[in-house]
């Protein structure tokens, strides 16, 4: 079975109610492929969660940027995954590099919350990626196995997992990874997945892109045989995130 193409829109912190609303609207006027061909997922910061939920059209769905490793309770600023669920949000983001590396998040804390956000019914987009520093020396495919692994050490089921390949280099700084650069590390990902996972979920694991994506460099990516789709932060809030879930035709 062929994966579906995923277009995740990571809004980061970023948005005013106004701005916020706005952003909604044009996805939701939007002419983009059905459901069939591609599934967007946008991630609001959580005080936007509900208002965008509640806004934003029904094929396209919500994502947290965040949850709390365990269960809730004396957590202080912490959102749980167990009142994700119950707001009805389908999708969070974890792992990304931005709260691994500002926030000190460890391979080891990273694989606890995607499986505890698994646990309570969540679907996660975990994030990978090397820094410019760890390419440079060479230990790219050492550094995201080594990431993946320690998702892949508390996981037993991957059907509700995305895996984002995000260079912590192209995040944000309009440097995107060439195509080969990209599918060269899908390509590596899946290897290390059907070697240490299972064949199964090499084949329909779906690994997705992030990193400087937008809307002229999307299409080369997509083309890419491994590469199953984008995490977009920036032009995911233009309208050009409307371009960028287009590119899902380049695979049909
Ligand atoms: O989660 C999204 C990534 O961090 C990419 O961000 P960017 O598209 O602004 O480079």
């Amino acid at each position: 079975m062929g994966r579906k193409f995923f277009v995740g829109g990571n809004w980061k912190c970023n948005g005013t109610n106004e701005e916020v609303k706005k952003i909604v609207t044009t996805l939701n006027e939007a002419q983009v492929p059905g459901e069939h061909i591609v599934e967007v997922v946008v991630s609001p910061p959580f005080v936007f969660l509900p208002l965008v939920k509640s806004l934003l059209r029904p094929d396209f769905h919500v994502a947290a940027q965040n949850c709390w490793v365990r269960k809730g309770g004396a957590f202080t600023g912490e959102v749980s995954a167990e009142m994700l669920v119950n707001l009805g949000v389908p999708w969070v983001i974890l792992g990304h590099s931005e709260r691994r590396q500002l926030l000190n998040e460890s391979n080891e804390f990273v694989g606890d919350k995607v499986a505890y956000a698994l646990s309570q019914g969540l679907k996660v987009i975990a994030c990978v990626g090397e820094t410019l520093e760890q390419r440079e020396a060479g230990s790219t495919v050492a550094v995201v196995a080594e990431q993946t692994k320690a998702i892949a050490a508390k996981v037993s089921n991957w059907d509700n997992i995305v895996l984002a390949y995000e260079p912590v280099w192209a995040i944000g700084t309009g440097k995107v990874a060439t195509p080969a650069q990209a599918q060269e590390v899908h390509a590596e990902l899946r290897k290390w997945i059907h070697s240490n996972v299972s064949a199964e979920v090499a084949s329909s694991v779906r690994i997705i892109y992030g990193g400087s994506v937008n809307g002229a460099n999307c299409k080369e990516l997509a083309g890419q045989p491994d590469v199953d789709g984008f995490l977009v932060g920036g032009a995911s809030l233009k309208p050009e995130f409307v371009d960028i879930i287009k590119s899902a035709t380049v695979k049909n």
